[in-house]
């Protein structure tokens, strides 16, 4: 190779050329070091060629080959070239995403090697035996093995789908291939980690999420690339690990926001993960108790196989009674209705253990001045200040802005200022006076910023030294606790008239989830919620866990409106300081879009759901087409039109596959 074809992290398309002078021997993936501008950048090599379009004079040498890191392999690079082209992205920033922090570091110490892969070891036997749901779960995984193969695995709660996913692992270690486990956020379920490690005690198992310190993210990756590890238990980057010999992939809570990346590389680490085992021709399962409707529409289309838990797997086992209480006629005292305030008592008389679930932190979400209806706002956001009683401060959970409680109305100088609504802090202190004897614990960004700080309330909670749990949706999955038969809902009217089309399908999700926490045991569960509408039906589907009525429901509503999954959307996302800019800039792209193609439906600039944040004011614009190959086209274009702009006083994004809009 005399001329090398790098990609860089950089924002900018295209790959970059450099001379590669005698005795340098990179292949096509080797990472190297190469002089960018005044800097140097590690990026790695797509592609060789004996000539360069750029002019000798011009054309700068290849530094040095990373020889402690083995070449990226083509299927991955093959993976990362479909991301860049579907998100519409660099290649470079793709590779960039895949690597390490330390592994982008253009002076570090060597890597050391990974011990090479274990002997075979399919790990411990399986200490239960499987229900017939699930036996046929595993069944129909396995007779994917070596070839494309995606499986919707949709169990109630507390129906036994990670015994699933253990025992399909098992299975692909067996034919001495690896696997990868993606979860939604590793720290939230520290139980889930022990029981993987738990299981296959003498295969390495290793963990890849961004809370990791660098070295061990490095260790991590190269263990992957190897096959010195095993199994790989990741968030959604783990996606781009690569591996010397993937032979299955498992997306549990497949449902979940957070498998998409909010900013930068937007993709959706599930529908990479489905993506990259049609590449590879290796099964992929996909689980939830509340499936996203883009999955079931899949399945029901036949386009998965589905595979369906119907029953909790504990013996004894039942799902839980859900009750709604009509705070209309049951009012609330410091946000806890007086029947949830019995039911918890009840439990604290038979050393049963209560979760709270508020999805507010701090501790009111606003403040509020009775003499002349002033309101704590910020100023750099469309949003209210949060109270924060512990900090005292008016803290801002969009920019970070804070400030101390004003003693008087910053208005009207009144002294009658009232904290409004209730955050976790505050339902805390209600149960702290209410209950002075029991051991109550709170769950919130706020009480686990700390390293370490949510494995300890977790394991208190397992170990039966905590009552009353308060918290907010960190604590709806996962967990898995015997002693905790009561579950409350406080305040989750709000998500039923969300302007956003998958509103209501999240709120269904996350309430079936924190729902099924309680009673996962042989003591049966009860969940109440408190709400003003106790006839929604999507009260009504959460009570009798009726998630198929509510997704065949659901997937009706979005086909009369055109939604996905039966269309495709890209969202262009624009921000700027000055007022009228960016839907101005919004209104040009859609000219241009129209022009661009007849075929795909351009809706109007609005603003955006929080339309002014940190200072800048912000609107978006959907386009919708009805299929892939319309779309797709269109959004290449269409960036590059909009790159051409060359537009510096408006910052945009293209996201592919919005997830909220
Ligand atoms: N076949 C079985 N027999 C007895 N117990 C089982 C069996 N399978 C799983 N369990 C137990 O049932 C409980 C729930 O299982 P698990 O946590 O896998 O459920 P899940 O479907 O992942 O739940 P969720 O979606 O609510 O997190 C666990 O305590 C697990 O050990
Ligand atoms: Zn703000």
């Amino acid at each position: 190779m005399k001329v090398a074809q790098v990609a860089l992290d950089v924002p900018l398309e295209g790959t970059f050329d450099f001379r590669v002078p005698e005795g340098l021997e990179p292949r096509v993936g080797s990472l190297v070091v190469v002089p960018f501008g005044r800097t140097r950048k590690v990026g790695v090599v797509v592609g060789g060629a004996d000539r360069s379009e750029v002019p000798d004079d011009k054309l700068r040498d290849l530094e040095r080959v990373l020889e402690d890191v083995p070449a990226i392999a083509p299927p991955e690079l093959e993976l990362y070239r479909f991301c860049a082209a579907y998100y519409l992205r660099p290649l470079g920033e793709v590779i960039g995403a895949s690597l390490p922090p330390r592994l982008r570091q253009v002076s570090r110490r060597p890597l050391k090697p990974p011990p090479p892969p274990g002997p075979l070891d399919v790990g411990d036997p399986s200490p239960v035996a499987l229900t017939g749901d699930q036996a046929r779960a595993v069944e129909l995984i396995g007779e994917g093995a070596g070839r494309f193969h995606p499986v919707l695995l949709q169990g109630v709660t507390g129906s036994g789908k990670t015994e699933v996913y253990l025992r399909a692992i098992a299975a692909v270690l067996e034919r001495g291939r690896q696997a990868l486990f993606l979860v939604p956020e590793i720290g939230l379920t520290p139980q889930l980690e022990a029981r993987v490690r738990g299981r296959f005690p003498r295969s390495a198992v290793v963990s890849a999420h961004s809370h990791l310190s660098e070295g061990e993210r490095a260790k991590a990756w190269l263990a992957a690339h190897t096959g010195s590890a095993a199994i790989v238990l990741g968030t959604r980057l783990a996606v781009l690990s690569p591996f010397a010999n993937l032979g299955l992939i498992v997306v549990d809570e497949e449902h979940d926001m957070s498998f998409k990346q909010q900013e930068g590389l937007r993709y959706s680490a599930r529908d990479v993960a489905v993506r990259r085992a049609q590449m590879l021709g290796i099964p992929v399962v996909l689980g939830s108790a509340t499936p996203s409707l883009a999955s079931y529409a899949n399945a029901k289309q036949g386009r998965y196989a589905l595979a369906v838990l119907r029953e909790r797997a504990t013996a004894g086992a039942s799902m839980p009674v859900v009750r709604n209480i009509d705070t209309r006629a049951d009012r609330p005292e410091e946000g806890l209705s007086s029947f949830l305030v019995g039911a918890i008592r009840k439990r604290l008389e038979r050393g049963e253990q209560s979760l709270i679930f508020v999805n507010r932190r701090g501790f009111s979400p606003v403040l509020y001045c009775r003499d002349c209806a002033w309101t704590s706002s910020c100023d750099r956001c469309s949003a209210k200040l949060v109270l924060h009683r512990r900090t005292h401060r008016l803290r801002c959970h969009h920019c970070g802005h804070e400030r101390p409680i004003p003693q008087r109305c910053p208005q009207c100088g009144g002294m009658d200022l009232q904290p409004v609504g209730h955050g976790t802090q505050r339902v805390e202190e209600a149960l702290k006076a209410l209950f002075p004897a029991a051991r109550i614990a709170r769950v919130d960004r706020d009480s686990t910023a700390r390293k370490g700080a949510l494995a300890g309330v977790l394991e208190r909670v397992g170990a039966g030294e905590v009552d009353i749990l308060v918290g907010t949706q960190m604590l709806a999955k996962g967990h898995d606790y015997p002693a905790l038969t009561l579950v409350g809902v406080l305040d989750s009217d709000s998500g039923l008239f969300s302007a956003d089309f998958r509103a209501s399908e999240r709120l269904f999700s996350q309430l079936v989830q924190v729902a099924g926490r309680a009673g996962r045991a042989d003591r049966p569960g009860e969940v109440l919620i408190q709400t003003d509408f106790p006839t929604h039906p999507l009260y009504a589907a959460v009570a009798t866990h009726d998630y198929e009525t509510f997704a065949d429901e659901g997937l009706e509503e979005r086909r009369m409106a055109g939604f996905p999954p039966f269309s495709h959307l890209v969202l262009l996302r624009a921000e700027s300081k000055k007022p009228g800019e960016a839907v101005d800039f919004l209104r040009g792209a859609a000219r241009l879009a129209r022009e661009l193609s007849a075929e795909v439906e351009v809706f109007d600039p609005v603003p955006a759901p929080l339309e002014r944040k940190a200072g800048y004011i912000r609107a978006q614009l959907l386009v919708r087409a009805q299929s892939r190959s319309v779309l797709q086209p269109l959004a290449r274009d269409w960036k590059s039109r909009l790159d051409e702009l060359g537009e510096r006083h408006v910052r945009w994004s293209l996201d592919i596959d919005p997830q909220d809009v």
